[in-house]
């Protein structure tokens, strides 16, 4: 089974979504920052380089967020929670099209990918209590 590792980088009451760039059928849908997960690396370690490689920032890996969503055949995404390692840093869409910081009352209204769709109801959860 391959992961795609997706972060779920909540800062004050708000989750970090970016925009796809590409490929044409996806862009302009929202997605949680992550990636493939490399030979020899943790998961992670996948999702801290990727959000170095695509925002520009350190982050820590918290618990899991949801349940693996299946992508295709032996393919599954699985988000984790995470924190900017510096709270005051400014993510940058270094690869997609922007970035969006979203309240709990903004997370349905987004063109999400169909998968993390899916994750929508674990992601509420995350917002829930916060100040
Ligand atoms: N990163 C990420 N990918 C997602 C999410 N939801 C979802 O269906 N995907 C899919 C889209 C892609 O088919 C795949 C990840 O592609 P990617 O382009 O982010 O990963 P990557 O950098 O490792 O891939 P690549 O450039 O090597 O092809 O997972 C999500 O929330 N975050």
């Amino acid at each position: 089974m391959r992961v795609i590792v997706g972060a779920a980088i909540v800062r004050g009451d708000a989750l970090l979504a970016q925009q796809r760039a590409y490929p044409p059928e996806v862009a302009g849908r929202w997605e949680l920052p992550g990636g493939r997960v490399e030979p020899g690396e943790t998961e992670a370690e996948a999702l801290r380089r990727e959000c170095v490689e695509e925002l520009g920032v350190e982050v820590t890996v918290g618990d899991r967020v949801g349940d693996d969503v299946p992508l295709r055949a032996n393919l599954v995404l699985r988000v984790y929670a995470a924190s900017l390692d510096d709270p005051s840093a400014q993510p940058k869409a270094l690869e997609h099209t922007g970035i969006r910081w979203i309240n709990a009352s903004a997370l349905d209204e987004l063109a999400w990918l169909p998968a993390d769709l899916e994750l929508l109801p674990a992601l509420h959860g995350l917002l829930v209590g916060v100040p």
